[in-house]
């Protein structure tokens, strides 16, 4: 176990050089599988650090935007081989520092080496198309520009994928970068950065800088000479960001909340909707927005189904991330369980019925760390605040419906509309979900939670901005599109 006194220091990245925050200040990153260990110092910079940064990025971009795609796309794949020689130590990073299972971690890490390769391909990849004139003698086409400076705000719940997923593509499509990743995950964002800085980027394309949301996060949606801002966070803090880029014209991208259903039709294969019941809802301790959080089951299975899902739930088995059997770790941090425990207190005030868990483990051995049980309540009505509100923890809510237009009519019943999933063996039932299901993703016999890095993601409703992420879409935030007429 480290102390803060012999804790490895991080420092911020700027125009290619690691530099302490010019504030002096620094603040511990923790362990939440137990709140003693100190996983790193990090920085806690200042407006001037990040005005710095954003500078270094707006002198780069220059020189960057001038380079042909493959070229850029040369250095990403360099960043590729650099993060997948250290696949096992990020992972382990990670997994010290929010929690999440080794084997989730390891997961994410390869999918983060995934991202940056397609990323680089697409660099070789078409960006315009040619329209017909009305003018025999003109050609005109469509070119694609980038935006300039990119500001990439990201959480702690995916701290490899998502500042990746938003990276890649902005640098691909010749955009330079700042990275504020949340305080929670700074010594894993430090070691993405040391693979970026290893695959030899020019100085200032790439710059890392860590500090408070409400400093660093907010400055650099004001900052005049941040280009476009995109975002991935909490529903309150992504309207704040949008309204602060949105005041000065700049370009945003708001990746926000989920209250993801899964319907349980009759017709279901009841062992396979548990098992995607379970891992969609719990895995990663429930914090993903496209966690599974309602689930809507018909009346004629509800019994059946709710009994295989409390036998599985009942065998997971809660515990540090690192060792081997545990299947569910500790939320993120202490807020972040205080949320979930009061959450579940809420539920049992309003009258569901807890089934399962609803507070923190027993175990001794877990005291020191950020543990919830994993909870199942039974008799949960829709306009419940648990059924309404994202948890963003290891929390079921057992919804019972008669009919297949009810079970739709609950899933929407949500001001999110991020991901949703129906079990069901019947053509019709599925047919209708994927018509009526007011989701950026919806999944057939498939957990809510998972994304394919090359196809879009984003959410409706409040989930998001109403833009995508991953895959071809991104080059719709992170360039502007020219059209050029040429008359010969
Ligand atoms: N959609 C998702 O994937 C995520 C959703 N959440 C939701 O948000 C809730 C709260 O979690 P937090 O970590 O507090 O999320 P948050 O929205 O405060 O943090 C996300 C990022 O925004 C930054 N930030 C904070 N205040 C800012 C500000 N005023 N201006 C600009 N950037 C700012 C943070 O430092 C972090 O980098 C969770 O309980 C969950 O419901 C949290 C993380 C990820
Ligand atoms: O389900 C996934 O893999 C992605 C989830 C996600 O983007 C998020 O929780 O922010």
């Amino acid at each position: 176990m480290s102390t803060a006194v012999n804790a490895p220091v991080y420092l911020n990245y700027i125009n290619g050089e690691w530099s302490a925050a010019s504030s002096g200040q620094t603040a511990t990153s923790i362990s939440p599988a137990n709140k003693h260990e100190v996983v790193g110092i990090i920085q806690v910079s200042n407006a001037d650090d990040l005005d710095r940064a954003v500078q270094s990025a707006k002198q780069a971009q220059k020189g960057w935007r001038k380079l042909a795609g493959p070229s850029r796309g040369e250095f990403l794949y360099k960043a590729a081989n650099a993060m997948e020689r250290r696949l096992n130590e990020i992972a382990e990073t990670m997994t010290r520092e929010m929690g999440k299972t080794l084997p989730e971690a390891k997961g994410e890490t390869a999918r983060g080496i995934a991202i940056l390769r397609y990323y680089a391909g697409e660099g070789m990849r078409k960006v315009g198309d040619v329209i017909p004139s009305t003018d025999a003698d003109a050609l005109m086409f469509t070119t694609r520009v980038p935006l300039g400076v990119v500001g990439v705000i990201a959480p702690w719940n995916f701290p490899v994928a998502i500042p990746i997923w938003k990276m890649a593509p902005a640098l691909a499509y010749g955009n330079t970068v700042v990275l504020k990743p949340a305080q929670e995950t700074a010594v894993t964002a430090a070691k993405i950065i040391e693979c970026f800085a290893e695959a030899g980027f020019p100085a200032g394309v790439v710059n890392l800088i860590t500090g408070k949301g409400s400093v660093i996060g907010q400055g650099l949606a004001e900052h005049k000479d941040v280009n476009g801002i995109t975002f991935t966070g909490s529903n309150q803090v992504g309207k704040q960001v949008g309204q602060a880029a949105l005041a000065r014209g700049a370009k945003y991208q708001l990746e926000m909340g989920g209250k993801n259903p899964v319907i349980i039709a009759a017709d279901a294969d009841l062992d396979l909707a548990v098992e995607g019941t379970v891992s969609g809802g719990l895995r990663s301790t429930g914090q993903k927005c496209t966690a599974t959080s309602r689930v809507i089951v018909q009346s004629e299975v509800y019994e059946a189904f709710k009994q295989k899902l409390l036998a599985k739930v009942r065998e997971i088995k809660v515990g540090n991330g690192l060792e081997g059997e545990t299947w569910m770790g500790p939320c993120a941090n202490e807020n972040q369980l205080d949320t979930v425990l009061s959450y579940i207190q809420k539920g049992i005030e309003e009258g569901a019925e807890l089934l399962h868990g609803g507070g923190r483990p027993d175990e001794a051995a877990l005291s020191d760390g950020f543990y919830v049980q994993p909870t199942v309540f039974d008799k949960v009505s829709r306009s419940m605040v648990i059924a309404q509100e994202e948890i963003f923890g290891p929390v079921l809510a057992l919804i019972k419906v008669d009919t297949m237009e009810e079970a739709i009519e609950a899933a929407n019943d949500a001001d999110f509309g991020l991901s949703a999933s129906i079990y069901t063996s019947s053509i019709g039932n599925l047919m209708s979900f994927i018509q009526d299901m007011d989701a950026g993703l919806v999944r057939v016999n498939a957990e809510t939670a998972g994304v394919e890095l090359q196809a879009p993601f984003g959410g409706m409703k409040q989930s998001s901005s109403h833009s995508r992420e991953q895959g071809q879409a991104a080059i719709e935030f992170f360039t502007a599109i020219k059209t050029v007429f040429v008359k010969s």
